[in-house]
Formats: C-alpha cells, structure tokens, sequence
C-alpha cells in the first residue's frame, strides 16, 4: 500500500484529483469506480474545475457507484443516484447511459444485484475505485461480517451507520435500513483503488486498516492484500 499524507482535506482532495486525472488521459475507456460521503465530495468539486477549465473531458469514461439506499426513488435528496447528479454528473460531459449507481427501488432487488455484477463483468474491470472509510471499517455498505467472498448484495446496515449518516436526514428514522452495495470481492477485483481518508474522527479506523489483523470484523483490512492501493490521508487521520 501506498500512503501519501498531505495536510488537510483540500489537499486530499487535490492530490485525488490529479490521481484520477491522470488515469483518465492514460487507459482509452476508463471505468471508475465512484464513492459518495463526505470524503469525496472534495475530489468530485475539483473534477467538476478542471472539466470547465478544459482540462479533462469524461465522454469516453465509464462509472459504477458503490452502493445506494434501498427504498429511495432516484431523485430522493439522500438518494446516490441523486448525490452523484447533484456532485458530479450533471456537471460533466458524461453520457447518463455510461453512469451506473445501484437501484435500490428496483421490484426485485436480488436480480438487482446480479444485473449490477453483469454490468461491471462486461465493462470488464474497474481501473480505479475510489474508496471512503467508515468509522467501523465499512467499505462501500460491507459492514462488519460482511464475507470477504461477497459481491454485490443486500446490507442490513449497522445501527452505528445510520448514527453517523443520519446527519444528512431529518431524523434517525429517516434513514433507511437497507443498502446494496457492490460486494467486497467485486471491490477488490478493481485494478487499482484509491482510499481517502480525512479527519480525526477517521484515525482509528484508518491505524485498524493499516496495522490491524485482516479480519471480516474490519472489511477495510481485506485492502492489506490488493496489489495497489494509494491511501490519501490528510494529518489529522494519519498517525505519526
Ligand atoms: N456508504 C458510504 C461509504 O461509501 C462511505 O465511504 C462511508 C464514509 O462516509 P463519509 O465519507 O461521509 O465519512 O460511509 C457511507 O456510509
């Protein structure tokens, strides 16, 4: 694993945004593989100047979110669908039928998966995906336990989950229960992956990731056996 430790949250996202810039000018049809959160917000405002700067165009670029709520309708405001056209898409040269986010309102959410899982095998693989941490080491939705066997499934979603994402809601009870969320097979079958992490909030988690045994337990330390990883950590999440 690779670790870059930069100052702050804007050079985090800065030095993402040079990382993902430059995987887009070297690979003909790149797949990304998106994140939503807090974490990239930074990296998604930054792409969105350098596209209106000219200086990156996304037309032959192909995405694959990680993960949505089941039972918010597209354009619910807490929906992923509705985070990545508000952060992203909508303001970027990006066809919509090569944008792809989980949907968690479909009728059957199992075929739901499988067609998501088809969809990323015939893109063939993702070149980059772009990783958030969660306080209990979630990676995309895989929450503690998850198998490390996984591909893209329905979560029940963690009660300390819902705790830290309900800032986003009205009310804890807002927050849906369920997700569908790439699998951490599917994750790991991602040619190169790029984790940010900021904030001391985030310091635990990120010394478990980095020092701790590979464990179901902690679905983030599974990233101790791909062959490359860039961690982005601002100073604050980064232990000396
Ligand atoms: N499902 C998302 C993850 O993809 C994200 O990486 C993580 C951290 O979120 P944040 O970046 O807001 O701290 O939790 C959320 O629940």
């Amino acid at each position: 694993m690779e670790i870059m430790k930069v100052k702050d949250y804007d050079e985090m996202s800065s030095q993402a945004c040079s990382f993902i810039i430059n995987k887009i000018k070297q690979v003909q049809s790149p797949v990304l593989g998106l994140a939503t959160g807090s974490t990239p917000e930074g990296l998604y405002k930054r792409l969105i100047e350098k596209y209106n700067a000219q200086e990156v165009t996304f037309k032959d670029v192909l995405t694959f979110n990680l993960d949505e709520y089941v039972g918010l309708e597209n354009d619910d405001p807490n929906s992923y669908h509705h985070f990545m056209n508000e952060k992203l898409f909508k303001h970027i040269d990006i066809a919509i039928e090569r944008v792809h986010v989980p949907n968690g309102v479909a009728e059957n959410l199992e075929k739901e998966c499988q067609d998501y899982e088809k969809k990323i095998k015939d893109a063939e693989q993702v070149d980059i995906q772009v990783l958030g941490l969660g306080l209990n080491g979630h990676i995309g939705f895989n929450e503690p336990g998850t198998p490390f066997s996984s591909r893209t499934h329905i979560v029940d979603l963690d009660q300390s989950t819902r705790q830290a994402n309900a800032r986003f809601f009205d009310s804890l009870d807002d927050v849906p229960d369920k997700a569908i969320t790439m699998g951490i097979e599917t994750i790991m079958e991602s040619k190169e992956i790029l984790l940010l992490v900021s904030g001391a909030n985030k310091r635990e988690a990120l010394d478990r990731l980095l020092n701790g045994e590979i464990s179901e337990d902690f679905p983030a330390s599974i990233l101790q056996k791909h062959s490359n990883v860039t961690i982005i950590a601002d100073e604050e999440a980064l232990q000396d």
